[in-house]
């Protein structure tokens, strides 16, 4: 009788053990949360008077195959008719001290817009005329610059991901963060004509859901409880699947590999017995609970940083008519290095609004890889600072009647450039040594909740071949 342990209770954590339960030879499945609820990230809170509060994530995308693959799972859970969903929206950025519309129509694309000073179109024809570079990898801001021109990395690329990694374009690497297009120019010479030429996805597509989602045109979705209603669904399924078990309340201290090539597990002073472990944990954390006879692997493992991210609700007590209306905006650097960006959550999501009054919800981000100009602030101050940024930026003021200040610590793992070298080193270890650990979480190839469940998945039958 063969036992995985899923160590974290993450959506990476849960949609292993999942998998696991559908697809391996595993008798018994436990899964280990440290803390007293399943989720991680994923934070979406109740108020009484019927709002819903996203903390961290606020939605998932059903483009790409991870997209594609997480709507099969919510299909599979049955949560398809809890799904909340929006066509594409206007996205903003914030320059000069004003929002300037990312540009969405044909249009836009031959006339130039603020705040870029040539039309899109030349930037794109400036891209196909560009060298394909050999550099193994290169940062973010270097790669788009060079092919893109100075505009684009710093009013295109460093927004947007400041708006994905909360990160720096400029420490960021190319080949992890956006591998397709990555690969794109080393195939084709051009990004460009990678998407004309790169033969297209003729897969059959058999999910009901999918479907739908590309008839409808669906942008983004949620569902009517909030993100976390995903991690419920998985919850309940896992419950109810023979073999497995989740607790709470039960962090792993310790992890170490016996003469028999199994891994002991030590849990509130227990030891569980192991003969493969699947970590979703961020990868730092990981290496704290290795035993210390594994110092190159665990060395490695402290070197994917993360940032931290203040997260600030607000809620103005009144429906506003806002002139920008869409999915939110975003600052790039150079406007302003502490604040991130700011979701119009009552926007993309009216449904999340409170039941009783008129209202209209935001969520104000902070921090990122510029948290350190943030340290040593009081959550008071996080909170005006929030507040004022959000009244100036989208032009309003009104009555705040909800508020939340969250630090979200060490939680958007960086890619930095490099990032490619270091997963070779740690899976070509646990490789070599034959070592029944499993590599899962936003760690190392993808921080949203569909790279996460698709890794998971991944992982699972790479793994399931080795125990039939
Ligand atoms: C503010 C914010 C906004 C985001 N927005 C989006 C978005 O809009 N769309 C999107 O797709 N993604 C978004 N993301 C990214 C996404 O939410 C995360 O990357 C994803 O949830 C990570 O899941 P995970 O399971 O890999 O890790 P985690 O959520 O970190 O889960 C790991 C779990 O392991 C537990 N744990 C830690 N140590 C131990 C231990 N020793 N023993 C047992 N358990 C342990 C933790 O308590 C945690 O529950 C956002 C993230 C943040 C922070
Ligand atoms: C301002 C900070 C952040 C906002 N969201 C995140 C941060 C750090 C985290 C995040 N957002 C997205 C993902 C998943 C990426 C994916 O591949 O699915 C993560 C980890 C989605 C996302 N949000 C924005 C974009 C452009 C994307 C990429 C996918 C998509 O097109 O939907 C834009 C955006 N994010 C934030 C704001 C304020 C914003 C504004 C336009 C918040």
């Amino acid at each position: 009788m063969k036992t995985a342990v899923v160590i974290g209770g993450g959506v990476s954590g849960l949609a292993a053990a999942h998998y696991l339960g559908k697809k391996s030879n595993f008798a018994k499945i436990l899964v280990l949360e440290a803390s007293s609820r399943l989720g991680g990230w994923l934070q979406s809170i109740h108020h009484p008077d019927g709002s819903v509060q996203e903390l961290g994530p606020r939605s998932i995308r059903p483009a790409g195959r991870a997209g594609q693959n997480t709507l099969e799972l919510v299909e599979e859970l049955n949560l398809a008719d809890q799904v909340l969903w929006v066509r594409a929206q206007n996205r903003y950025l914030y320059v000069n001290g004003e929002k300037c519309a990312l540009p969405n129509s044909l249009g836009a694309l031959v006339k130039a817009q603020k705040p870029f000073s040539r039309s899109f179109l030349s930037y794109i024809m400036k891209e196909v005329f560009q060298k394909r570079s050999d550099e193994e990898d290169e940062s973010i801001y270097d790669f788009m610059e060079r092919r893109m021109g100075k505009e684009m990395a710093c009013y295109a690329f460093d927004p947007l991901c400041r708006g994905i990694f909360a990160g720096d374009i400029r420490h960021l690497s190319m080949r992890s963060c956006f591998p397709e297009l990555y690969k794109l120019e080393k195939h084709y010479g051009s990004i460009v004509k990678g998407f004309l030429f790169s033969p297209k996805d003729k897969s059959q597509i058999t999910s009901k859901l999918v479907k739908k989602a590309r008839l409808e045109r669906w942008s983004t979705y949620s569902f009517r409880r909030g993100v976390l209603q995903l991690v419920n669904a998985l919850e309940e399924s896992l419950r109810q699947t023979k073999g497995t078990e989740i607790h709470t309340d039960a962090p792993c201290s310790k992890l170490h590999f016996t003469s028999d090539g199994k891994l002991v597990v030590s849990v509130n002073g227990e030891e569980v017995k192991a003969d493969h472990v699947f970590s979703s944990i961020y990868a730092k954390n990981l290496s704290q609970i290795l035993s210390k006879d594994h110092s190159s692997f665990t060395s490695d493992l402290r070197k994917i940083p993360a940032v931290n991210v203040v997260v600030v609700c607000v809620e103005i007590a009144e429906k506003l008519n806002l002139i920008e209306s869409g999915f939110g905006h975003l600052l790039p650097s150079s406007e302003d290095r502490k604040v991130l960006g700011v979701v119009y959550d009552s926007c993309v999501f009216p449904q999340h609004d409170r039941q009783d009054i008129p209202s209209s919800r935001f969520t104000v981000m902070m921090g990122g890889a510029w948290y350190e100009e943030l340290k040593g602030m009081s959550d008071q101050e996080l909170q005006e600072l929030a507040i004022s940024s959000l009244f100036t930026q989208m032009g309003i003021s009104g009555t705040v009647s909800k508020v939340k200040v969250t630090l979200m610590k060490e939680c958007i793992p960086q890619y930095l450039v490099g990032h490619h070298q270091l997963l070779e080193r740690i899976f070509t270890y646990i490789q070599d040594r034959n070592l029944p650990l499993s590599l899962v979480g936003s760690s190392y190839r993808g921080p949203s909740i569909n790279d996460c469940i698709n890794n998971a998945r991944i992982e699972v039958e790479r793994i399931s071949k080795l125990y039939c």
